[in-house]
């Protein structure tokens, strides 16, 4: 949904009765924010093999489910073990339009991304807070691809081609 509502500015109410989001997130160009392309890759599971390579991992909790953030350590973790050195790593507490039924408390979950160097940040994909935000603060920490095509902050595709093994996500 957060991939949804930055790329396209939409959101899916019934993203629960088909899981599957409602738009093709694994081949799309996206705006230039700061000079930085951004390729969304969305992950259930992750392999090494795909996050190799990644610049950036964007990991998300549910702020009304502390299930979710016990999880999200789960992936930060892994991320630190298995992921590139100098990955940026963003944490995103989603669905603080829920705020009334919070779970998790925002004091614990910026003091856990202090403790690992992690962007933090609440978001509402639904209400359209923070999404914008969330990318550009991750692109501010991304150095630029030097040989990309950037001619304008108009949206274009990525022009360099990653090793085989590895792709630029987040
Ligand atoms: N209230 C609210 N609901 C949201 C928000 N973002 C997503 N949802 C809802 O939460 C559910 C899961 O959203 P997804 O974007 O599919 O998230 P996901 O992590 O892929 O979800 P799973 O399929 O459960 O793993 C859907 O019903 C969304 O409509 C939000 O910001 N606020």
């Amino acid at each position: 949904s957060i991939v949804c509502r930055f790329v396209q500015d939409h959101f899916d109410h019934n993203i629960t009765i088909s899981p599957t989001p409602n738009c093709d997130i694994t081949d799309i160009s996206v705006h230039c924010i700061n000079k930085c392309t951004v390729l969304f890759l969305q992950f259930h599971s992750l392999a090494p093999m795909y996050y190799r390579g990644s610049a950036a991992a964007v990991i998300v909790y549910d702020i009304t489910k502390l299930d979710s953030f016990q999880t999200l350590k789960k992936w930060v973790k892994e991320l630190k073990e298995h992921g590139p050195e100098d990955i940026v790593v963003a944490i995103a507490g989603n669905k603080n339009d829920l705020g009334d039924i919070r779970e998790v408390p925002t004091k614990e979950a910026k003091e856990f991304a202090e403790s690992i160097a992690a962007i933090f940040i609440e978001t509402s994909a639904r209400n359209a807070v923070n999404v914008e935000e969330l990318f550009q603060k991750i692109s501010r920490q991304i150095p630029p691809l030097e040989d990309a095509d950037v001619d304008s902050n108009e949206s274009f595709k990525i022009t360099r081609q990653p090793p085989a093994s590895s792709r630029r996500c987040c």
